[in-house]
């Protein structure tokens, strides 16, 4: 497979609709790959989160336990590691939109943070063809900004121009369906809220590849329909889109393919019938 022409390490790239993302560092498109061609490749990739205070397994949950502790004063506080990825490896190509399925704590939005360059292999690794963008509920725009100003934020995140983000906006704004809630604060909006402003950004373009992390659960059947329809419209404009919902239909009726995560592993990769009628039985 050819790789050569992939990114290695995306962590060191701009991530444009993440908390991490600086509007001053987003890059330049690059030429569109052919359809077909590989635009991310995970190899046998592992992430260990490291979670410092950690109680032992012996005095987990336990209350006097944990009055115990306070009382010894433990000084250094006992780490823990989470194997949250176990040797994931799969080839994504341009033209595809791939769901990853799995149980709560299977690894699903940690496998995107990564392919997004947000979490650094602990083995293996992640090649990208172009910027990956994370799209997720949690992503943060400016809390105590407006929505208009982060709708204009957002854009330049992601490299318009101010002429292009003048000819986004009506559409933007109209397609999220917050309607007056644009001129508050996005501290204001409620969950669902946030999530269509977030999406309407992101979708206003194209990207090689998209990341969506449970963004279309909060929305109304109309605002899905919509963003299905969108989803569907960038697989053909842009790259790879990675979706991640625990919403069955929406993967069936958005993706042409289905990642099953396991508890951390893949347990089947494959067209989303045949892995959705598996991960049902
Ligand atoms: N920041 C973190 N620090 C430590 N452990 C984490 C962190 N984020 C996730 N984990 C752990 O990693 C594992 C995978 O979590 P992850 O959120 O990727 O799963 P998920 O499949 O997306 O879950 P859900 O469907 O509930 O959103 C879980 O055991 C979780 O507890």
């Amino acid at each position: 497979m050819a790789v050569a022409e992939l990114t290695k390490e995306p962590s060191q790239m701009a991530h444009p609709q993440d908390e991490a993302a600086l509007p001053a560092v987003a890059a330049a498109a690059p030429a569109e790959p052919a359809p077909g061609t590989p635009t991310v490749v995970v190899d046998d990739l592992h992430i260990v989160y490291r979670v410092y205070g950690a109680a032992s397994a012996s005095e987990k949950g336990n209350a006097a336990n944990a009055l115990l502790r306070i009382l010894r004063r433990q000084g250094r506080p006992q780490m823990k590691e989470v194997h949250a990825v176990k040797g994931v490896s799969f080839v994504a190509r341009h033209g595809d939109a791939i769901g990853i399925i799995g149980r709560n704590g299977s690894g699903k939005s940690t496998l995107l943070r990564a392919i997004a360059g947000l979490l650094p292999p602990h083995k293996g690794s992640v090649y990208t063809n172009g910027q990956p963008s994370l799209l997720g509920v949690n992503a943060a725009l400016m809390k105590e900004l407006t929505g208009e100003r982060n709708v204009v934020l957002g854009c330049y995140a992601m490299g318009m121009t101010p002429s292009e983000v003048k000819e986004k906006y009506d559409e933007i704004v109209e397609f999220s369906g917050i309607g007056e809630f644009v001129q508050f604060p996005m501290s204001t909006y409620s969950s669902g809220m946030g999530a269509r402003l977030r999406f309407a950004i992101a979708s206003a373009k194209s990207h090689n590849v998209l990341l969506i992390d449970e963004a279309l659960a909060t929305g109304d059947r109309d605002f899905k329909r919509k963003s299905q329809e969108r989803i569907q419209q960038m697989r053909g404009e842009a790259g790879t889109v990675f979706l991640v919902a625990h919403n069955l239909d929406v993967i069936e009726e958005t993706c042409n393919r289905v990642i099953w995560l396991h508890k951390g592993k893949i347990k089947m990769d494959g067209d989303p019938a045949t892995v959705l009628a598996a991960y049902n039985s």
